[in-house]
C-alpha cells in the first residue's frame, strides 16, 4: 500500500542537523510530491560570493553578487540539485568554506527578499503541478509560506546533531571532528537565532518535533501522522 499524495505546503524548520533535509526528502518521496531545500539556495549563494571575492559580511557588494549568480534549485527528491550559472554545485556547497559563509550572506536582507521571492515561485509552481511539496529552511512556517497547513519545527540535542552531521561528513569524505562540528554547529545556531531578518524561531502555530531520541524512519512515521491528522494525505486517482 502506498501512503497517497500530498496536497499542499508541509514546512519543516530547525536548527542544523535536526533532520529536516533527509526527512523533507523522505516524506516528498513517499508521498508522491515536491522537496525544496532552501539551505542550498543560500549556500550557492554564499558561493557565488566567495567565488566573486566579496566580503561576506559587505551587504551591499553580496546583495548584487546574488542579483548577477543565476541559481536554480530543482525539486525532485529523488534528486535534488542545485545549480550556479550552469553547474551542478551540489558537493562544494556543502564544503567548509561555504559553511563558513553562509551564516552572514544569508544574514543579508537583499539576499533574502530575493530568494523568498524564488522560493515562493518554486512552491506556486509545484503545487500546481504535483500537488503537494515539503520545503525545509530556517523560516519556511514563519516567513516563506506562512500559510501551510502544517508547520513542524524540528529539534534534537547539540550533541546528537553534531554527532549526525560529522557522521554526514565524514562519509562523504569530508574528515571532520565531533568537536569541531559541535562548535560549528553551535555558532550557526547563535548566528541564525540572533540576525535581525528572519531569525530562526518556530511559527506560533509549528508542532515541535524532538528528534533526539529517533531515527529516520521514526521521524518520518511522526512526520506523516501529522499528515495524515491534517487531512493533506488523498488517494491516487489511478486508470
Ligand atoms: N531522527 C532522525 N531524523 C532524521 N535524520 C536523522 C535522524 N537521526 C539521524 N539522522 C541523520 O542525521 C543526518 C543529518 O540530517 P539532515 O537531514 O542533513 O539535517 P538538517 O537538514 O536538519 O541539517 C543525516 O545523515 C540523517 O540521516
Ligand atoms: N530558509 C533558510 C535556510 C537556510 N538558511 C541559512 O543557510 C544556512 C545553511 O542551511 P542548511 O539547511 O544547508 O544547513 P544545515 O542545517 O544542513 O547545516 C543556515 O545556517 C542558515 O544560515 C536560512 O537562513 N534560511
Amino acid at each position: 500500500m502506498g501512503h497517497g499524495e500530498l496536497r499542499g505546503v508541509v514546512a519543516l524548520d530547525g536548527p542544523s542537523g535536526t533532520g529536516k533535509s533527509s526527512a523533507a526528502r523522505g516524506l516528498a518521496a513517499l508521498l508522491g510530491a515536491r522537496y525544496l531545500d532552501t539551505g542550498a539556495m543560500y549556500r550557492a549563494a554564499a558561493l557565488a560570493v566567495l567565488r566573486a571575492g566579496v566580503d561576506p559580511h559587505d551587504p551591499v557588494a553580496v546583495t548584487g553578487t546574488a542579483r548577477r549568480a543565476l541559481l536554480v534549485q530543482s525539486t525532485d527528491p529523488a534528486n535534488s540539485t542545485t545549480r550556479l550559472d550552469g553547474v551542478d554545485v551540489g558537493a562544494e556547497i556543502r564544503g567548509p568554506e561555504v559553511t563558513l559563509a553562509v551564516s552572514p550572506v544569508s544574514a543579508t536582507a537583499g539576499v533574502r527578499e530575493l530568494l523568498v521571492a524564488e522560493q515562493r515561485r518554486i512552491i506556486a509552481e509545484a503545487v500546481e503541478q504535483a500537488g503537494g511539496i515539503v520545503v525545509e529552511g530556517r523560516d519556511i512556517g514563519t516567513v516563506v509560506a506562512p500559510d501551510a497547513p502544517l508547520k513542524v519545527y524540528l529539534t534534537a540535542d547539540a550533541e546528537a546533531r553534531a554527532r549526525r552531521r560529522t557522521k554526514q561528513d565524514n562519509d562523504s569524505g569530508r574528515a571532520t571532528t565531533v568537536e569541531r562540528t559541535l562548535a560549528d554547529v553551535t555558532r550557526r545556531d547563535d548566528y541564525d537565532s540572533t540576525r535581525q531578518v528572519s531569525p530562526l524561531r518556530p511559527a506560533a502555530d509549528a508542532v515541535e518535533l524532538d528528534t533526539t531520541p529517533l531515527d529516520l524512519a521514526g521521524t518520518l512515521d511522526a512526520l506523516l501522522a501529522m499528515v495524515e491528522e491534517r487531512g493533506l494525505r488523498h488517494e491516487r486517482v489511478t486508470g
